[in-house]
């Protein structure tokens, strides 16, 4: 996606005029206590998913802003993609983190949001997601982000970040761990980031 992309307060995105769609994603995470290897803390779960299209994303979509609030298309989309245990939860505003226009078409002004879960929220999402509607369509799998550096200094975080992401997937996540804290404040920065496909 080379299209150049321009960060907007929630203010700004919502006075857009009405041929920009709405988008909301959301990282769903939990503490995560495991150990890889019995060695390398896990730290979190933090989940995105395989979209249809093959690159990677967070569970969420398109929202009509006539229709409700941001958070009710979010939350919607949310049941859509991953089923039942998404009803165990809300998204809400304050949950929210960014939003990002495209200025080249489609007119895209994506809306992020990061919600800290249970881990018995997490893992039942998990369970669930296969018996979701839009499993095997849109959404192919759900995936858990690798938050290590293996000692080749390449598998872990910095290998996933290879992948294809969609639109600002890659962004969001990134600077929702470091902002969040969900990994150490320089790790993110010691990686070097392959070049956006
Ligand atoms: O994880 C994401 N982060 C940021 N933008 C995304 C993400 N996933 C999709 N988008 C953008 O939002 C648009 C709609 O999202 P999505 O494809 O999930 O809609 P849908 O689930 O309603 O079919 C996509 O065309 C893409 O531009
Ligand atoms: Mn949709
Ligand atoms: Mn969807
Ligand atoms: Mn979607």
């Amino acid at each position: 996606m080379a299209a150049p992309v321009s960060r907007l307060t929630l203010s700004e995105s919502l006075a857009l005029g009405p041929e920009w769609r709405h988008a909301c994603h959301a990282m769903l995470y939990a503490p995560e206590p495991g150990k890889l290897f019995g060695r390398i803390p896990l730290r979190y779960a933090v989940l995105m998913q395989m979209r249809f299209d093959g690159r990677l994303g967070f569970p969420g979509g398109f929202v009509d802003v006539h229709k409700g609030s941001l958070e009710d298309g979010l939350n919607r989309e949310l049941a859509e993609e991953l089923g039942d245990a998404a009803s165990g939860f809300r998204v809400e505003r304050s949950d929210y983190r960014s939003s990002h226009a495209a200025a080249s078409a489609p007119r895209v002004v994506a809306h992020f949001y990061a919600k800290l879960l249970a881990r018995e929220q997490l893992l039942a999402v998990e369970r669930a997601a296969p018996h979701a509607r839009d499993h095997g369509l849109e959404v192919l799998g759900l995936v858990r982000v690798p938050l290590y550096t293996l000692r080749d200094g390449v598998g872990g975080l910095p290998a996933f970040l290879d992948n294809v992401f969609i639109g600002t997937a890659r962004d969001q996540l990134l600077e929702a761990l470091q902002d969040l804290k969900i990994v150490d404040s320089n790790y993110i920065s010691g990686i070097k980031l392959p070049a956006r496909r």
